[in-house]
């Protein structure tokens, strides 16, 4: 399925239903910083999304150290953001949902 790149003014107005989720310079990417109380909190979201991540054929770029786990969305096929990203993005924050702090 083929995504159009999203240009800045869509992207912001998606990024507005969104809370944490901050747009890079360039609208290209959008990044947010999750945080659980350990490691096991943060494997278990990381877990959930990668489920979702591969269902959805989009996979995030991500870093864990211990309970924090630093996520940046984009879709390399598009160069630039596409509605995929607010789509795992949103499912990213329900799975967090359980497990933030
Ligand atoms: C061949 C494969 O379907 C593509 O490379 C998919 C896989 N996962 C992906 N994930 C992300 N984040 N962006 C993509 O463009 C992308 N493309």
């Amino acid at each position: 399925m083929k995504q159009e790149r999203l240009e800045r003014a869509a992207a912001e107005a998606k990024l507005s239903e969104l809370a944490g989720w901050a747009l890079n310079d360039t609208a290209s990417a959008i990044s947010k910083t999750f945080k659980f109380s350990n490691f096991i909190e943060a494997f278990g979201f990381m877990t959930q999304a990668a489920i979702t991540a591969e269902k959805l054929n989009h996979h995030p770029e991500w870093f864990n150290v211990y309970s924090r786990v630093d996520v940046t969305l984009n879709t390399h096929d598009a160069g630039g953001l596409t509605e995929l990203d607010f789509k795992l993005a949103r499912a990213m924050d329900k799975a967090a949902a359980r497990g933030a702090v």
